[in-house]
């Protein structure tokens, strides 16, 4: 099974550049379900989860080509099929982003029911209301939820929570409804305006993306398009976290400053300084930083996808820090394993006070979901010995690339089988 060793102590240095977003992407390539003509996504990170939702355009009958490593083409003439199987679900919950792009454009989709998963159980519940309201008729049965429509009819529609995937499949459904969508309490994450602007561009009429309230009036077709993805505030976040954990100087390239001002703000609190430049962040971290409190929060606050990374900063931090996670009932899984780290965490309920400034020492620990894997990768950077980190699947989900990115700043990172290829040739 592979694995990710890191020996921790060295400080980072240098220049790394960010990839597109992954939660952009995945939106936007089930979006393209909706055109009429070819669809051209550029700077797609080449992961695991944008090659499952590849698969199931596919399945659906899209022409897919991957032109690597960056640029994805879709050809939807051929979509034939309005059901997402069970084995494909299962690889990743965005692919139930599919189901608002069928049923707006075939008038049914059949999509097996996606699970909970480590971070919480996830239902699907908003996603549901706001088809409903178009005007479906959603039904369940042997562990698929399907949904149909003569026609869709647009409505208001307010989500209890501003669901990032609701109102993204929400947006894409009501494109091609007739009459004017109002969605109200939206979520307002960048993903969800480089999705409408993606869908504008291909003739939809969409306002108020990246605001609480966006209002989608129907159009009869959606054209073709070729768009660049937003780079990752995720990806982003986390080399931001590993400069400041080693003490290191990072420039942190292809950022848009906007979409990462809570992660901005945060770690100045803690004193690592951050300099917007042209041509991206540098991150430096000098000398003792302070302990902070950290409250995730629907955009513009805090991301959840940025507190398991955090929590490892904050273990270097001496002081008490402490963490409230409001989004997912059950993000702290990290947590155990950083326990075995010898770091000093509590939690009570939904909140985590965490002892820091004590030295962490490198153990065998798992990655139990994507962002928690890269938490543990950031405290081997500082931990000593080494930290051998299993189940790296969940890190593949999210990162391309990661051990050779952060080695060409100075980590001492490599994968089991780059270490065998190494004692090889040696
Ligand atoms: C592929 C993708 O873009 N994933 C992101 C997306 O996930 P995702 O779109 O699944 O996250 P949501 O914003 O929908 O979930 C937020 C909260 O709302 C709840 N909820 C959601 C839908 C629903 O119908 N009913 C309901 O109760 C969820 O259980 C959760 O507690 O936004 C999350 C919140 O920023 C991020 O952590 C994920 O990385
Ligand atoms: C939780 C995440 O992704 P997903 O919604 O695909 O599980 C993430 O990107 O941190």
């Amino acid at each position: 099974m592979d694995k990710i060793n890191v020996v921790g102590g060295n400080r980072l240095k240098g220049s790394i550049r960010v990839n597109g977003a992954k939660n952009a992407s995945l939106p936007i390539l089930a979006a393209s379900l909706l055109a009429s003509e070819s669809v051209t996504v550029r700077e797609v990170p080449p992961l695991k989860d944008i090659i499952t939702m590849c698969e199931v355009l596919s399945h659906l009958g899209c022409d897919v080509k991957d032109n690597s490593p960056d640029e994805i083409f879709i050809d939807t003439s051929n979509l034939s099929k309005i059901e997402a199987p069970y084995e494909l679900m299962r690889k990743m919950r965005a692919s139930f982003l599919v189901m608002g792009p069928l049923l707006a454009k075939k008038g049914k989709a059949r999509i097996s029911m996606p699970g909970g998963c480590a971070i919480g159980s996830r239902p699907i519940d908003l996603h549901l209301k706001g088809f409903s309201a178009l005007g479906a008729d959603v039904t369940f049965g042997h562990g698929y939820v399907e949904a149909k429509a003569d026609k869709l009819v647009g409505d208001r529609i307010y989500l209890d929570f501003p669901s990032v995937g609701a109102t993204e499949n929400i947006m894409m459904a009501a494109t091609l409804a007739e009459g004017t969508t109002v969605i109200e309490s939206a979520a307002e994450e960048p993903e969800i305006v480089d999705l409408a602007n993606f869908l504008n561009q291909m003739g939809a009429k969409i306002v108020g993306a990246g605001t609480d309230t966006i209002k989608i009036e129907g159009v009869k077709e959606l054209k073709g398009t070729d768009h660049t993805v937003i780079p990752d505030r995720i990806e982003a976040g986390t080399f931001m976290v590993a400069a400041a954990i080693t003490g290191g100087e990072v420039l942190v390239e292809n950022v848009i400053s906007d979409h990462i001002r809570p992660v901005i703000r945060k770690m100045e609190e803690t004193g690592v300084k951050v300099e917007e430049q042209d041509n991206g962040l540098l991150v430096v971290s000098k000398g003792e930083l302070s302990p902070i409190k950290l409250k995730t929060m629907p955009f513009p606050g805090f991301p959840t996808d940025m507190q398991p990374q955090m929590m490892a900063l904050m273990t270097r931090i001496s002081g008490e820090s402490t963490v409230t996670e409001t989004v997912f009932e059950n993000r702290f899984k990290h947590v155990d394993e950083l326990l075995r780290m010898n770091a000093d965490i509590t939690i009570e309920g939904r909140a985590a006070q965490i002892k820091g400034g004590k030295v962490l020492t490198g153990a065998p620990v798992k990655a139990t979901d994507l962002r928690a894997g890269a938490s543990l990768i950031l405290a081997g950077l500082i931990a000593e010995g080494t930290t051998e980190v299993s189940e790296i699947y969940h890190i593949e989900r999210g990162y391309y690339r990661l051990v050779e990115r952060l080695r060409g700043i100075g980590a001492n990172i490599w994968r089991n089988e780059d270490h065998l290829t190494t004692v090889a040739s040696s």
